[in-house]
């Protein structure tokens, strides 16, 4: 496949899919090999946050938006909890060349930021050829290989792609959560301000961290809750000794059906507890096997913040934030279970509840919900129904 790149110069990165096709482009952000799956993102911006989403582990992502980094990167829009880990993609494709950074909250140019998080990626590549690919052909394994001198060894990374096994089968969420339990008081961004803190929560609520946004955890604070943050692994009894009001199951990478005996039976002990519980992206997947249901790798998956949802319940269709290459089968959810949400792509399921108990959850990422007064909905639907167990507890 030919590069977007001119005029024409001796390539500095490259990009080798497992089928041997090589994608040449000028190397930017760290320099190194990766190895990963290769998705295409169709956010207009949200970069920082994108690269930093502890569930892009193992992947790499190719931005359809073919101008990335004219805002530079900061501090604060970093997505994964504990920076130092840099748990999130491994490497990014841009059309354009990276320019300098042009915002008032830009601390650096996206190329030093790439650089310092270990993220190696390239520019100057037909994006448009590249997503048409992988829409014909599923995400493709690769290597995306970085080396200012220009000197790579195609044979060998060819190898390296081709062996690499997927994502499929792979486990990745213990180890992308956090190790040990903290508390998180930080409130959503407010304009001028930055972030708040809550300083009175009315509710505790315990988040599993299978590889947690920040942001998620800042919009349960937001709403009023003291959020424990508890190590994936976490057992059903340590999560219950918290007094929970209620449980969040959060995103995170991998394959659900891989994590084996440390989340879906805990899940499901907790599911039959009665408190509210509410799960995102991988905690719906998670959710959905511990019901009993199914899921499967998807062809091309959702990567992008302008993905048309529809909610059953309401009727509406919102405009959502998303990021999975697996999918819940409806087909495999048993008759307690039913199916909330699809995707108006593709029809793919996007949230699921459990009949008559104050079990729920979303494929995607709420924080994009359209509209003052329908931003963050699907919290205030979970915070409603804490409000209301509460109620009935007291009762
Ligand atoms: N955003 C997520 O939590 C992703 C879930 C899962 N790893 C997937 O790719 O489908």
């Amino acid at each position: 496949m030919s590069s977007a790149n001119w005029p024409q110069r001796k390539p500095t990165a490259l990009l080798v899919l497992a089928d041997g096709t090589v994608i040449e482009g000028d190397g930017i952000g760290a320099e190194g090999e990766a190895l990963g799956e290769v998705c295409f993102n169709t956010s207009l911006t949200g970069y920082q946050e994108i690269l930093t989403d502890p569930s892009y582990a193992k992947q790499i992502v190719t931005f359809t938006f073919p101008h990335i980094g004219n805002v530079g990167a900061n501090d604060e829009d970093v997505e994964d909890l504990v920076p130092d880990n840099a748990i999130g993609a491994v490497g990014a494709i841009f059309r354009a060349e990276v320019s300098a950074p042009s915002n008032y909250r830009s601390a650096g140019g996206l190329d030093a930021w790439l650089k310092k998080r270990g993220v190696v990626a390239l520019s100057g590549v037909d994006t448009r050829a590249l997503t048409a690919l992988i829409r014909e052909k599923g995400m493709p394994n690769a290597v995306i290989a970085h080396r200012a001198d220009g000197v790579f060894d195609v044979e060998a990374l060819k190898r390296k792609a081709a062996e690499w096994t997927g994502l499929v089968g792979l486990d990745l969420a213990k180890d992308a959560a956090t190790p040990a339990e903290e508390v998180w008081t930080e409130g959503p961004w407010v304009w001028n301000a930055g972030y708040g803190s809550h300083s009175e929560p009315n509710y505790t609520i315990v988040a599993i961290d299978y590889g947690a946004k920040r942001n998620i955890l800042r919009l349960m604070s937001g709403h009023g809750a003291r959020v424990v943050i508890v190590p994936a692994t976490t057992s059903a009894d340590d999560i219950l000794k918290h007094q929970p009001d209620g449980i969040f199951l959060s995103n995170g990478p991998g394959d659900p059906a891989a994590t084996g005996e440390y989340a879906v039976p805990v899940i499901r002990e907790l599911a039959k507890s009665g408190i509210p519980m509410f799960g995102i992206c991988l905690g719906h997947q998670l959710l959905a096997l511990a019901l009993g249901g199914r899921t499967e790798k998807m062809h091309q998956g959702h990567h992008g913040a302008n993905h048309p949802v529809k909610d059953f319940t309401t009727g509406k269709v919102e405009i959502v934030s998303m990021n999975h290459g697996f999918a819940v089968d409806p087909a495999s959810l048993p008759e307690s279970v039913e199916q909330t949400h699809i995707s108006l792509f593709d029809g793919t399921n996007c949230g699921l509840r459990v009949k008559g108990a104050p079990v729920f959850s979303v494929q995607h990422h709420p924080e994009a919900s359209p509209g003052p007064q329908d931003s963050h909905y699907l919290f205030q639907r979970f915070f409603q129904m804490i409000h209301d167990h509460r109620g009935a507890k007291a009762a």
